[in-house]
């Protein structure tokens, strides 16, 4: 059944909010949503690929846009629906436009111009190029431009992961386990979740892979003190809670009130009733500090470009810029700095992002080993063993979409000395 003839001009008119990269697209699209609530859930969904889609490969569309007829926007959104729900399900097409993306589909996209195809901002392109070579560099590009696959974490204090993943057979939902997180389970499709008994009563919680095998290299465990000092809306705070078993303490931290009472809901549903969720007005907040060398672990998933994310974000490439990499990567080395200051001797540090730059990853941790003696870097692979995950790492956790089909994180475990 073809779409509604609306769709192509909802999907316009949300692109030109979407495109002046004022906000996050996903905020952007709930509140068009919530202002034109007579859309159906078909339209919906065909609206946000569509733009998402724009947002993934805009550089590859605008240069197709140069031919055609008709509103630069409608172009864009045109393209956009077709490489998402196709032409066929579009209504009300001008005999030219269809015309125009049947001549569109025939072009091979893998003869563009490399950093074309890339789909990235050039100052991007070129440093994925410069540091990993053009062919793995476009590999990296290519797994970053397609939609990720939805995971799931168990809550090991409420269910198994066999038994969840035999319940939502029966819903049904295809599943399979994630290769390397213990808890993890893959979903293909993107079903409705929330009205699943499974979710509603804290079993299963969205997070992807790599973000599950962060929370687990942190090693929490029973009856221990731990901070997640930048817990947002607490995606890793759950998966620590449920590994220390719901004992011991773990301080949620951020500076945003908005971010942590996202948690909120989640952790009631989590059964968790070790969890402490605190505001601080900034990485040195007298809250912090009267914690210090009390910790047996802490986390810092620092505030970072999230480029590791664009396959879920991809409007983060056209938001960030080389000036605001450089600001994020002062806020980092201050948050790991004072964040620092809580472990005990013994405890360990565990500093990560979901950036694929150096600058935001090994440089920083580099350079806080340069400044604090007593901090010794445990190899990720040591890590790895120790937790039984069966990932080939050197010194640090790297995971890729290319490579792990996760998204793309890093993290490095530092031991203070005794
Ligand atoms: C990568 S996000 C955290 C995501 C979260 N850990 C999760 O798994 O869902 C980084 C967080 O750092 C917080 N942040 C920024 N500056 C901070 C600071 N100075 N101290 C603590 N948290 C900060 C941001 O509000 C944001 O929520």
């Amino acid at each position: 059944m073809r779409l509604h003839p609306a769709v192509v001009a909802h999907t316009e008119e949300v692109l030109r909010e979407v495109l002046r990269f004022t906000a996050p697209a996903d905020g952007t699209l709930s509140r068009y949503f919530r202002d034109h609530p007579k859309l159906g859930s078909r339209e919906r969904n065909a609206i946000a690929e569509g733009a998402y889609a724009v947002l993934r490969n805009k550089p590859v569309y605008a240069s197709f846009s140069e031919s055609g007829a008709g509103p630069a926007m409608r172009r864009l959104a045109l393209l956009g629906l077709a490489d998402t729900v196709g032409v066929d399900a579009l209504g009300g097409l001008a005999v030219e436009e269809a015309e125009w993306l049947k001549r569109i589909a025939q072009i091979d996209r893998n003869a563009l111009p490399a950093a074309l195809r890339s789909n990235l901002p050039q100052w991007l392109y070129d440093k994925l190029v410069a540091r990993d070579g053009e062919a793995a560099a476009l590999e990296l590009a290519d797994a970053l431009n397609r939609p990720a696959p939805l995971d799931l974490r168990v809550n090991a204090l409420k269910a198994k992961r066999d038994d969840v993943i035999a319940e939502l057979a029966t819903a049904p939902i295809a599943c399979e386990p994630t290769p390397y997180a213990p808890l993890g389970i893959r979903i293909r499709k993107k079903p409705a979740l929330q009205n699943l008994p499974l979710f509603k009563e804290g079993a299963i919680e969205v997070q992807d892979e790599g973000s599950q095998l962060l929370a687990q290299i942190v090693a929490a465990r029973r009856g221990e003190m731990v901070a997640d000092f930048c817990a947002g809306a607490g995606g890793k705070t759950l998966a620590l809670g449920a590994a220390m078993r719901n004992t011991g303490r773990l301080y949620a931290f951020d500076v945003s009130e908005k971010r942590l009472s996202k948690l909120k809901p989640r952790l009631a549903r989590s059964g968790l009733s070790n969890v402490h969720p605190v505001v601080i007005a900034h990485e040195n907040d007298a809250k912090v500090k009267r914690l210090a060398a009390k910790l047996d672990r802490v986390l810092v998933d620092a505030p970072c470009s999230g480029l590791g994310t664009l396959r879920r974000n991809p409007d983060m490439k056209w938001r960030q810029t080389l000036e605001s990499l450089a600001e994020l990567n002062a806020k980092q080395t201050a948050i790991l700095t004072s964040a620092a200051r809580l472990v005990k001797p013994g405890g360990r540090l565990v500093y990560a992002t979901c950036s694929l730059l150096d600058e935001e990853n090994e440089a920083i941790v580099t350079q806080f080993i340069a400044a604090h003696d007593d901090f010794v870097l445990v190899p990720m692979r040591d890590v790895l063993n120790e937790q039984k995950i069966a990932l080939e790492m050197q010194d640090y956790l790297k995971l890729s979409p290319h490579l792990h089909q996760t998204d793309g994180f890093f993290a490095a475990v530092l031991e203070r000395r005794k």
